[in-house]
């Protein structure tokens, strides 16, 4: 669906993306993570034909972004709405904008708003909500014409318990209904619960790209033992499960308490010290 290739973007002394490369296929969630700088919000950019890179290549669908602009839907990280129109004309508008009309408009605007929990909220005038609202509002409007890619730019940012799982519930439910999605986010539990591919951005390039298990295989995980009596050992190994028996067979004092610890996601972003990055 969406195909990035070698995208180059300077500003000035900054290399903002230097050979960024990703492709998402349609239905797929891809969660792309990165420090601050790597380049994240560029490529959102690029690819919502916001700006234009220096070099390299984007096709959605085989098209260049500015031929499909309507089959694309952006939650920029930074709140863009006008604060004197209300949630109800933003929807209208990036609705009719992509070709929505009359009872499908109304039926699509209606039914996002149930799911985001922005009801309530629709004749509010955008500028007098609170910031988890705005939020909201914003993901709404990249979701009202069911584009077939969703950039979204850290759309939980600020935003509480009860809008972040809206907010995941829709974007999982696109995926599965054939969107392909971008999810950058610097909170890394919430690609596990959308089930996401994982790109690693870092210094304006992808530097990793999988699945998560594909991605953690060979990190190590760890197991906690101990035995009666003592403090508590900590083993660090490839395969936990296999460490933990052989401990079991051959541990000389009774075993009080054992623990088991698979690589986490945190796991892998610290062993690509992505963290470590200017
Ligand atoms: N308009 C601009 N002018 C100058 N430099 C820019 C501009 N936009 C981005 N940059 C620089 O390009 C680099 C990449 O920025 P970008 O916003 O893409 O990073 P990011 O991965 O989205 O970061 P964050 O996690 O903080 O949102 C940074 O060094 C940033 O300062």
């Amino acid at each position: 669906m969406l195909v990035a290739t070698d995208l180059v973007k300077r500003y000035g002394e900054i290399q903002a993306l230097d050979g960024f490369t990703l492709s998402v296929a349609a239905g797929e969630i891809v969660g792309l993570l990165g420090h601050n700088g790597a380049g994240k919000t560029t490529f959102v950019e690029i690819v919502s034909h916001l700006i234009r890179p220096d070099g390299g290549r984007v096709t959605i669908d085989g098209k260049p972004p500015a031929a499909v602009r309507g089959q694309v839907g952006v939650a920029p990280q930074h709140i863009a709405l006008y604060p004197s129109a209300t949630v109800r004309e933003h929807l209208e508008l990036y609705g009719r904008l992509s070709g929505l009309r009359r009872a499908a408009l109304r039926s699509a605007i209606e039914d996002l708003a149930a799911v985001l929990r922005l009801t309530e909220l629709m004749d509010r005038r955008t500028g007098k909500l609170s910031g988890g609202q705005q939020r909201r509002a914003q993901a709404a409007t990249a979701l009202v014409h069911r584009p077939g890619l969703l950039l979204l730019d850290e759309p939980t940012a600020g935003a509480d318990l009860e809008t972040r799982q809206a907010m995941l519930d829709v974007v999982k439910q696109r995926a599965g209904e054939g969107a392909a999605v971008v999810y950058t986010t610097h909170y890394l539990p919430e690609l596990t619960e959308l089930q996401a591919t994982i790109a690693v951005a870092r210094d304006g390039r992808v530097i990793a790209r999988g699945s998560y298990e594909e991605l953690a295989k060979d990190l190590p995980g760890e197991v906690r033992v101990t035995l009666e009596g003592e403090e508590e050992l900590r083993i660090s190994t490839s395969d936990p499960a296999a460490t933990l028996i052989d401990l079991l067979h051959h541990a000389e004092r009774p075993i009080s308490s054992v623990d088991v610890r698979n690589p986490s996601l945190d796991d892998l972003y610290r062993s690509l010290a992505v963290h470590d990055a200017p």
